[in-house]
């Protein structure tokens, strides 16, 4: 089914409910705050459910839009129209101040963090004289086109919706590309896209302003609605009441934002309609079935009732793969004519407070060689990975790649290299396919940005992207497996992905971590036939793998860590044999 057929759909229900004869009119106002609603939600989407970024502050962006016209309307009387910009640009600077404070902070601190502006911006709209205090500012115009003036709910309802859709819409384009991957990277840390050249801060900051402009949409549609402005609609309890609205319709999902905004607000009014009526008007005692029932409604769908409904309803969207991968630019090459090595470690250190982790270690790797570095558990090696590719900083000694010092670079800079990498610990993001984790890998080949990505502009770019990636899936052997979840395959095929993924930034040294670790022996086969294909290609590989029949096979040079000391160094024979290293390893193996 084409993927724009269930929205044309969507669209020309909602078109048709208002003008159902005898609909009352109520219901057309609930439906104009479930949008009003699903806007905001929609922006928590993609900041909290899919970019992991908790905010209970989402209201006081409604309140900057929605004060913003509210006052340029009132006190210049210009049209609302024009003051929509306005709306959108005043919520979307203040998301870059807040952001700029907030985002960096991580756990439970940016939660609490959004809580605490939530709180201090709604004290500030209702301190500030111009803001008309407590009361507000009223007799904000309505929005008219051409003679319509937008008085009634049933007119304002079309503008509304035909918000929601177009925002919806932006959004998944958005989240369907280039930069939307590495938002959808974020929420499972931050290393992973980075070795891909992600600028995660930058990332954050953009989902952040997204949001928050979203959230003005609604505030601006809010004040030409109610047609008066106050504090009350966007302090803290609002912002809860979003954050609720995107977790119960599902938070990693668009269209969960709209039909937890419609959730949540039907069950408010049903609730306050009856159970006055059954329990005689006593003290509020509809908030609270409220909470039980939102509560008793996560037990049952976990993850919101969006993605609930979609397992019952289960239509595929296959992504068809049409661009051509030679289209794409090649990584552009830094090493010239230089005859430096291509990896040159140089008494490379590390320390953790006391414990010494890499203590000193020299080794070079050349173009085209595949070297491995071996050691028992805790002799450093994943350590020295993560130097080599900037996740960590050294302590002491030099790393150089074609004679370039790149210790202490930062990982997004390292890849630009050529210098890609797997993880000891799978980090794929378990909820995006196979082929959408493996583009991660050529971040750096695209040039799509955010706003050509909404308005679709960056097709072209994409299926190039798009077609590197089944390229290299292809060429690791798990074709079959494109369209599935990366979460749904084998620990050992998901290391096989990390390995397309490494493929797809056109690297010439290739770092994997235990890549052979959960293979069945003839997937090992198969790794290792690939990784000797990629050398004869000119491609390096430098591995870390506790499996020494894979190793001994594989490797033109082993080198040996043992306590952060390098111990030996040689060719798989030489190593086999080196009394130092039976003692400190491979007896230990035997
Ligand atoms: N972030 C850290 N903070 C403190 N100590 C650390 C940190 N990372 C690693 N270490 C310590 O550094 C030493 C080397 O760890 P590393 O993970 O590099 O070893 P390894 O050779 O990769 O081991 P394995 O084969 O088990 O993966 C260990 O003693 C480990 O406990």
């Amino acid at each position: 089914m084409p993927r724009w057929l269930p929205i044309l759909l969507f669209a020309a229900v909602m078109t048709a409910l208002p003008l159902i004869p005898g609909i009352p009119p109520f219901w057309i106002v609930l439906l104009d705050n479930i949008g009003l609603a699903a806007l905001v939600a929609m922006g928590l989407v993609l900041l909290t459910g899919v970019g992991g970024l908790t905010s209970f502050g989402q209201a006081a962006f409604c309140g900057f839009g929605a004060y913003t016209t509210a006052y340029i309307t009132t006190v210049y009387g210009i049209s609302p129209w024009l003051a929509l910009p306005a709306s959108l640009v005043v919520a979307g600077i203040a998301a870059v101040l807040l952001g700029l404070m907030t985002v960096r902070l991580s756990g439970h601190y940016l939660p609490l963090g959004t809580i605490a502006w939530g709180i201090a911006l709604y004290y500030l709209f209702s301190k500030l004289d111009f803001l008309g205090r407590n009361d507000g500012i009223s007799r904000v115009p309505p929005l008219s086109i051409g003679p319509i003036d937008m008085y009634d709910p049933h007119t304002i309802y079309f503008v509304i919706w035909a918000m929601v859709l177009i925002s919806a819409v932006l959004t998944m384009n958005l989240l369907d590309s280039r930069t939307g991957r590495a938002i959808r990277a974020l929420r499972r840390g931050h290393v992973a896209a980075e070795a891909f050249g992600v600028q995660t801060a930058r990332a954050k900051l953009l989902v952040f302003i997204y949001a928050a402009v979203l959230a003005g949409l609604s505030g601006w549609l809010y004040a030409h609605f109610q047609r008066n402005v106050n504090p009350t609609p966007f302090g803290p309890q609002a912002g809860i009441e979003y954050l609720f609205i995107a977790v119960v319709g599902g938070a990693g999902y668009v269209w969960g934002g709209v039909l937890g905004a419609a959730i949540v607000i039907i069950l408010k009014e049903v609730l306050q309609g009856y159970l006055p009526l059954l329990f005689g008007g006593q003290g509020q005692l509809e908030i609270i079935v409220f909470g039980i029932l939102l509560v008793v409604l996560l037990q049952l769908a976990p993850g919101g009732v969006w993605p609930w409904l979609a397992n019952l309803v289960p239509l595929k969207f296959r992504r068809a793969v049409t661009g051509n991968a030679d289209g794409l630019p090649a990584r552009e090459r830094v090493g010239g004519s230089t005859t430096a090595p291509l990896l040159k470690v140089e008494r490379a250190r590390k320390q953790f407070g006391g414990v010494v982790a890499v203590n000193d270690v020299s080794f070079e790797v050349n173009a085209a060689e595949i070297v491995a570095l071996i050691g028992p558990n805790g002799a450093g090696k994943s350590t020295t990975f993560n130097l080599i590719t900037g996740i960590l900083t050294t302590t002491g000694g030099r790393i150089e790649v074609h004679g370039k010092p790149v210790d202490n670079t930062p990982p997004q800079e390292v890849v630009k290299l050529g210098i890609a990498r797997t993880f000891q610990h799978v980090k794929l993001v378990p909820d995006m396919t196979v082929l959408e984790n493996v583009a991660i890998g050529a971040h750096l080949r695209g040039r799509s940005g955010a706003i050509t990505s909404m308005l679709r502009f960056d097709r072209g770019d994409e299926a190039k992207l798009l077609a590197e990636a089944a390229r290299q899936i292809e060429r690791v052997g798990l074709g079959a497996e494109i369209d599935q979840l990366a979460g749904s395959l084998s620990l050992g095929q998901q290391r096989i992905v990390e390995i397309a993924r490494a493929l797809c930034a056109d690297p010439e040294l290739l770092l994997l971590d235990e890549p052979a670790a959960g293979l069945r022996h003839m997937e090992k086969q198969r790794l290792a036939a690939l990784l000797r294909q990629l050398k004869d290609s000119g491609m390096s590989v430098l591995l870390v793998e506790h499996d020494m029949g894979f190793v001994m096979d594989l490797a033109d040079r082993i080198v040996v860590l043992d306590f952060g000391t390098r111990i030996a160094e040689g060719t798989p024979d030489a190593i086999k044999t080196n009394p130092d290293v039976i003692k400190a390893y491979l007896g230990a193996l035997a």
